[in-house]
């Protein structure tokens, strides 16, 4: 590293902690954590000062998220903070431009979602940018909460995204890597009663439920699209169902809902064997309905869902449950089968192995 670039470094971090105070929506306890842990790294180094006591909340999550970088180098420490912030300015500035409707009305209380209603759409957004929007226990249960909510709102459709770059990179591989060997049985049962209770929600939802993926979508979101109604992708989508490099096998209701979509041998690629598609190709099999560039397909994409949020609401969810109530005994059983044979999965050392290479950066999707 020469000086100069040090000093180019110095500026932007200076600039970033500026543009932070900027920032109009709150970026949650996790990211402002994270925040805190690089500026201490940045300007002090590696942590120093003797840890908090246990019943001391506040200043012990701090003093873990900064001493949880380790010997991340000053500068290293400058430059994340630097691009975190960046990311938290476009991810913020992208949200503002996409919908502005002043009929928009905010739902308070999640920290991993925004979620908001305007003229008749409740739309869901994933708004962990820092992180690829990883579904983390938080947004399970917040995800969980406001289908339950859109079900019973005014709304006529409910529609999710994702903010920033990412649809979603799917399940938060940190959900297992944080437990001890020891809870590790505790932590795989409770982490399939939530993906029931979480794939149930999808399965039960009432109203037509759209996907408008924004960018690439990494596992459960993906299999979860065979739940969906229509599904739009920008033309800078992706669709990866990485099971097996995982060590995991499939869930939301995939291993059925693929093969019925696109058939056997073109499921069997993406869920034994891990393909990933590109939009058109999803599109061409089925799992996508239409495919948009992605200079222009926000633009589209709103314009068409506020139309068909227009039409009758009663007719939609009437016209939904007839499609559903075929299929909705069958999609419980296999959620439970898949939920069953996940649970031993997290437990193979496969799956701890492949968890583990993810956090020591030996392995990335
Ligand atoms: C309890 C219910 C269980 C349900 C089971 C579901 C199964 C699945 O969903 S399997 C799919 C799991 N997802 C993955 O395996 C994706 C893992 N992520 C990656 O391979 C890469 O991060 C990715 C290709 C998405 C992006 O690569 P980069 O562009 O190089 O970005 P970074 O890797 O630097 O990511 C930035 C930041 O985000 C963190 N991140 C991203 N995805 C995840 C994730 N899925 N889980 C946890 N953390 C994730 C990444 O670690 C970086 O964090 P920092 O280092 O703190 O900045």
């Amino acid at each position: 590293m020469t000086a100069a670039t040090m000093q180019v470094s110095q500026k932007d971090f200076e600039k970033a902690q500026e543009q932070l105070k900027l920032l109009k929506n709150d970026p949650g306890n996790e990211t402002k954590l994270k925040l805190y842990a690089l500026f201490k790294q940045a300007t002090e180094g590696p942590c120093n000062s003797p840890k908090p006591g246990m019943l001391d909340f506040v200043k012990k999550a701090k003093w873990d998220a900064w001493n949880s970088l380790g010997n991340l180098s000053q500068d290293g420490a400058r430059q994340e903070y630097t691009k975190l912030v960046s990311s938290l300015i476009s991810a913020e500035s992208a949200g503002q431009k996409k919908d502005t409707s002043p009929e928009e009305s905010s739902h308070g209380g999640y920290e991993t979602l925004i979620v908001t209603t305007s003229n008749n759409i409740t739309k869901i957004m994933f708004n962990r940018p820092e992180k690829k929007n990883a579904i983390n226990h938080k947004m399970y249960r917040e995800i969980i909460k406001a289908l339950q909510e859109a079900a019973k709102d005014d709304s006529t459709i409910a529609v999710f995204t994702g903010n920033g770059e990412y649809y979603t990179s799917g399940n938060d591989l940190s959900n297992f890597s944080n437990a001890q060997p020891s809870e590790m049985g505790k932590v795989a049962k409770d982490g399939a009663e939530l993906l029931k209770a979480f794939v149930g929600t999808f399965i039960d939802f009432p109203k037509p439920l759209i996907a408008v993926v924004n960018g690439p979508a990494i596992g459960i979101s993906v299999t979860l699209l065979g739940l969906f109604d229509v599904v739009y992708a920008s033309d800078k989508a992706t669709f990866h169902t990485p099971f097996s490099h995982l060590g995991q096998s499939p869930e939301g209701c995939s291993s059925y809902t693929f093969p019925k979509i696109m058939g056997t041998a073109k499921a069997n690629e993406m869920l034994l064997f891990n393909k990933k598609l590109t939009a058109a190709e999803a599109c061409a099999l089925g799992l996508v309905s239409e495919v948009f560039p992605d200079s222009t397909f926000q633009k589209e994409v709103w314009a068409r869902l506020k139309a068909y949020a227009s039409l009758p609401k009663n007719a939609l969810a009437v016209s939904k449950q007839l499609l559903r109530n075929l299929e909705k005994e069958k999609l419980h059983a296999v959620n439970s089968q898949e939920c069953e044979v996940l649970t031993e999965r997290w437990l193979s050392d496969e799956c701890l192995n492949a968890i583990v290479s993810f956090f020591q950066r030996k392995s990335k999707l």
